[in-house]
């Protein structure tokens, strides 16, 4: 039984859809409240309206003076004859910083007023402190009677750099809505509000297994025949990443029975998904096929390459996820179902851009399937890194790009236009070639 690739997507999507997490109301029936920054990548339980106004007040954008209302404009100037035209004369008040809250602005008078600070009332516009004379605090010039005065320019538009009670968010408005995924912006914008924890959805948990006679934990000696195990590490990586929490096991022999006791042992945390790399192919001890044999999971092959083995079904009631054992396998099963189903159950992690690049070289594929290469995205090309063999970590590794080519594309050309899902950070573009120098051109 073959599937494609969009079957396979639709059937993981369904299975998480129909599991304990999506049971409990998305996780939401069972919210967790959270300080601010432990909240970080984790989503909104629930619809969060402002407690506050933001800004609370009507406040100033510059460094400046506070200007009346009526001392706006063309007219005359309030204080004193002889200033330059189109320039008001007025007399210095008390300065209002930051923090403190002013008595009424006099007309004729300006105060100096600091960015922040909340705008006297009768405040017309802010003048920046630059286009002051003199342009700076401390220095005001001393006019008659001894009080000091300010020449600032006339004409400034009602408004100018006041920062209005309310203009970013109203109170009682809808600040972030169930399901965000919350970032650094948006715990800001809840700590601006005024809120010190966040109620979040609980984490969609995974219990993580991976098997393999010659599959040997890192940091000890490798046996011959024997490689250390990546999978877990990767899975749990980019499990966690997505905003999931991994309960992990060592790794597994290829002994079924192992790992019926293991998948029979109760785990220490409630779970929604047992997910398992290795052991699902043609191979004589392939030891999920064969534990699991009778259990309903089934074995489809997905016309993806790599990722074409899979493993779907339920263990328990537990949904149960087969991903093959070779790690470029591992993780493009991950980002072409798992990562996708996570984002449509739980609301993290964000779904991966897609763009569209050209080919530096050309490539072929298998026509019969959807290949996802992976590759080096820049400047709107995308270079191939490594060949398509799944066993090929540090090619991944060195890679910021799957680079996708669907079924029924079997050659493409340098230039063909291909579409990438960006997995890491995209260089910065190249510095233009500088054109030849005079003595460098052939005579
Ligand atoms: N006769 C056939 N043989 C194979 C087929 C096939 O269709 N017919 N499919 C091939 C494809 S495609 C893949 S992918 C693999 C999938 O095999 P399994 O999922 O059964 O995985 P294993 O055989 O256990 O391991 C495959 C490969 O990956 C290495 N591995 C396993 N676990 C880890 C780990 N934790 N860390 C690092 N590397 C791991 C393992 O040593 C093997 O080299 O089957 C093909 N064969
Ligand atoms: O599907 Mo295997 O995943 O091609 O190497």
């Amino acid at each position: 039984m073959t599937r494609s690739v969009s079957e396979h997507q639709l059937a993981v999507e369904q299975l998480l859809g129909a599991g304990g997490y999506a049971r409990a109301g998305r996780g939401g029936g069972a919210a967790e409240s959270l300080p601010l920054t432990a909240a970080l990548g984790r989503v909104l339980a629930a619809d969060v309206h402002a407690p506050v106004a933001l800004p609370p007040f009507d406040n100033s954008q510059m460094d400046g003076y506070a200007v009346h209302l009526r001392d706006l404009g063309d007219g005359p100037a309030a204080a004193g004859n002889g200033e330059p035209e189109g320039h008001l004369r007025l007399h210095v008040g008390a300065p209002v910083p930051a923090g403190s809250s002013p008595p009424p602005l006099e007309p004729g008078t300006a105060v100096p007023i600091m960015t922040g600070a909340m705008v006297p009332a009768g405040t017309g516009a802010v003048v920046p402190i630059e286009r002051a004379d003199p342009p700076r605090f401390p220095a005001l010039s001393t006019g008659d009677g001894g009080q000091p005065v300010v020449q600032l320019p006339a004409g400034t538009p009602a408004g100018t750099f006041i920062r209005r009670a309310g203009s970013d968010i109203a109170a009682g408005d809808l600040a972030l809505e169930a399901g965000t995924l919350l970032g650094p912006a948006q715990l800001g914008l809840l700590a601006a509000c005024g809120l010190a924890e966040v109620a979040v959805r609980t984490p969609f948990r995974v219990l993580l297994l991976s098997t393999g006679d010659e599959v040997t934990e890192p940091g000890g000696p490798l046996g011959d025949g024997r490689i250390y195990d990546a999978n877990t590490t990767l899975l749990e990586a980019a499990l966690r990443d997505a905003g999931a929490e991994v309960l992990r096991t060592r790794v597994l022999s290829d002994d079924p029975e192992k790992l019926r006791e293991a998948l029979d042992t109760p785990p220490a945390a409630e779970i929604h998904l047992i997910l398992t790399s290795g052991g699902i192919s043609q191979g004589a001890y392939e030891v999920v096929k064969q534990a699991l044999s009778g259990s309903g999971v089934e074995f489809p092959g997905v016309a993806l390459q790599p990722g074409g083995p899979q493993a779907i079904g339920t263990l328990g009631g537990v949904p149960f996820l087969g991903f093959p054992g070779n790690p470029v396998s591992a993780l493009v099963s991950f980002e072409m179902f798992l990562r996708p189903a996570l984002t449509a159950l739980t609301g993290a992690p964000a779904p991966r851009v897609a763009l569209p690049a050209r080919l530096t070289a050309p490539a072929s594929s298998p026509a019969a399937k959807h290949q996802v290469r992976r590759g080096l995205y820049r400047d709107g090309r995308v270079e191939l890194i490594g060949g398509p063999g799944s066993h090929l970590l540090n090619a991944l590794a060195g890679s910021n790009a799957l680079v996708h080519f669907p079924v029924g594309l079997s050659e493409a050309a340098a230039g063909d236009e291909v579409t990438v899902w960006l997995i890491g950070p995209v260089p910065p573009p190249a510095p233009p070639v500088p054109a030849p120098t005079h003595q460098e051109l052939p005579s």
